[in-house]
């Protein structure tokens, strides 16, 4: 297979930031809050700066935040960052409102778009590299997931409506069963067109993938990495925090 610097289609980063971290609670958004020694968002901007790639990267940002002093502290190296008010209530809303600027800004229409959480901030420039040589010359797009390793348990429903502790139902069969890290990688107006329909059919969509696969694509799973968790509640953070400083 080619190099990705062969391909005529060139790839960029969008990182979503407009989400609150509700589930992991403080001050400040998580993606804002300082995680071993930095904001939590500069990690993933380090890695897509790093990444030979990738041309340039987009960060949607709550129209709130967008005059932060926090994300001037965040440009870095020699590619192009820009922070977007493009935030919205949702965060396939946030990633299309994000593709609509960038096609707007003049980014070709099949160029390819890996969009990111801001709350990975495992992802490394090897990861990036490995997603990008797998997928640039499909059609479907792709995506970073692991295969599931845990034994899968149904919990009964009479419990959870009731207040009481879960019993398990039934054991869940794991085959062929993955869980959806980022980056995702798809071409930017067919990534921006399925989200807009999805959004409009106000379909259950909480990734790039799943927005694809309702218009029929079938995005290629790569194997990411453990290292590349989305740190959501309290112990993510402390795991986190214990992974960034040992990798200093
Ligand atoms: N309206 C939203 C919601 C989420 N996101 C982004 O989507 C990514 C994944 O979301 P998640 O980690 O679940 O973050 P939050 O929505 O902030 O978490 P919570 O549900 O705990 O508030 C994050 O980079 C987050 O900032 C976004 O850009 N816009
Ligand atoms: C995009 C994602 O990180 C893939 O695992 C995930 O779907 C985001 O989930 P959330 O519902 O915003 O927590």
């Amino acid at each position: 297979m080619g190099s990705a610097n062969q391909s005529p289609r060139k790839c960029h980063a969008l990182l979503p930031t407009a989400g609150m971290g509700s589930r992991l609670g403080g001050e400040l958004p998580k993606q804002f809050q300082e995680l071993a020694g930095k904001p939590m968002l500069a990690y993933a901007l380090e890695a897509f700066v790093q990444s030979p790639q990738i041309e340039s990267i987009w960060v949607g940002v709550s129209p709130n935040f967008i005059d932060n002093p926090i994300l001037k502290s965040l440009a870095m190296g020699n590619k192009p960052i820009h922070f977007l008010p493009t935030g919205g209530p949702t965060r396939q809303e946030t990633v299309r409102n994000t593709l609509g600027e960038l096609m707007k800004a003049g980014i070709a229409v099949d160029d390819w778009i890996l969009v990111h959480d801001a709350a990975r901030p495992g992802i490394t420039p090897t990861l990036i590299e490995k997603l990008i040589q797998a997928v640039h010359q499909s059609t479907a797009g792709g995506l970073l997931a692991v295969p599931l390793a845990d034994t899968l348990k149904l919990a009964d429903l009479d419990a959870a409506i009731a207040g009481n502790l879960p019993h398990a139902e039934k054991t869940i069969p794991r085959d062929h069963l993955w869980q959806a890290q980022t980056p995702q990688m798809f071409a930017l107006k067919k990534l921006h067109d399925a989200l807009e329909d999805a959004i409009r059919l106000e379909a259950h969509v909480t990734d790039e993938a799943s927005a694809m696969e309702l218009l029929g694509f079938k995005p290629l799973l790569i194997e990411g990495a453990t290292r590349n968790f989305k740190v959501t509640h309290p112990a993510d953070w402390e795991l986190m925090q214990l992974l960034l400083s040992a990798s200093k």
